[in-house]
């Protein structure tokens, strides 16, 4: 595949290492002030930015008619517009709010135990999420997802960020360095607790996602989720 790269700090740094070890050329790269090839050679565009350019980012992929996957996160709110774009465009577009195959199966697991856990009412479900101190946004958008998962399946109606409250699952938000993303669930009752944990030790599981889901995307139109990558 011919790869352009939307943002060059430390995820498009993992996927350019990660992409060219399996045999792909990045053919264009941008990042905050400078950017360097050509992107209208590329096959597929890998952006992982900031929440403020995240939007920018992608709708020049459509302009540009190339399948765009990303995955930063923080600009959530403004996913439908940016699918609406992607549509009457024909365009092609798959978000993660994480891309490590690890935290997909986790992502379903957490929705099973959700279902397990609805009839236990003395159980209260919370998400710890910790990453390195450089993250701009809080929570993280793999701990959404984990909500929103649970909201699904669960009494839970709905998540807050550092605020308890009945039906509301409290989402923590720890900032410590190198942390490269670790998420709880926790199922707390008087007598005892259930959690279940994924901790990333590196960030090439996010990258060799990111590349997996780039391969699916690049001959099809449409707008995909890593559960279609993944078949899961
Ligand atoms: N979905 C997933 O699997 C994962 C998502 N992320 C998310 O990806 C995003 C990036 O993460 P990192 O690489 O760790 O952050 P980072 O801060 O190391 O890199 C972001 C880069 O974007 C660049 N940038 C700023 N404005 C830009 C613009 N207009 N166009 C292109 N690039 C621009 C910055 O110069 C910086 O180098 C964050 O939102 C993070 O939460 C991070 C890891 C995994
Ligand atoms: O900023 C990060 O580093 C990460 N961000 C994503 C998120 O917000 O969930 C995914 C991963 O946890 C790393």
């Amino acid at each position: 595949m011919k790869i352009a790269l939307l943002g060059y700090g430390k995820m498009g740094k993992t996927i350019e290492k990660l992409a060219v070890e399996a045999g792909h050329t990045i053919v264009y790269k941008s990042g905050s002030s400078s950017q360097s090839g050509n992107l209208k050679l590329a096959n597929v565009a890998i952006e992982f930015s900031t929440p403020e350019t995240a939007i920018a980012n992608i709708t020049q992929c459509f302009e540009n008619n190339i399948p765009v996957v990303s995955g930063t996160t923080g600009w959530l709110s403004k996913k439908a517009d940016v699918e609406k774009i992607c549509k009457e465009r024909n365009g092609s577009f798959i978000y993660a709010s994480n891309f490590s195959v690890g935290v997909n199966l986790f992502f379903e697991l957490n929705k099973q135990l959700a279902k397990l856990m609805k009839p236990w009412k003395e159980y209260t479900a919370s998400i710890e999420e910790i990453h390195h101190i450089e993250k701009k946004d809080a929570p993280s958008g793999t701990a959404i997802t984990l909500a929103e998962g649970i909201i699904e399946n669960h009494d839970s109606t709905n998540w807050s960020l550092d605020k308890k409250g009945d039906g509301v699952i409290n989402i923590s938000a720890k900032r410590e360095p190198e942390v490269k993303g670790t998420h709880t669930i926790e199922y707390m009752s008087q007598i005892d607790t259930i959690s279940i944990t994924h901790e990333a030790h590196t960030r090439d599981g996010f990258a060799k996602g990111a590349i997996i889901a780039a391969e699916f995307l690049q001959d099809k139109k449409g707008i995909f989720s890593m559960k279609e990558v993944l078949g899961i």
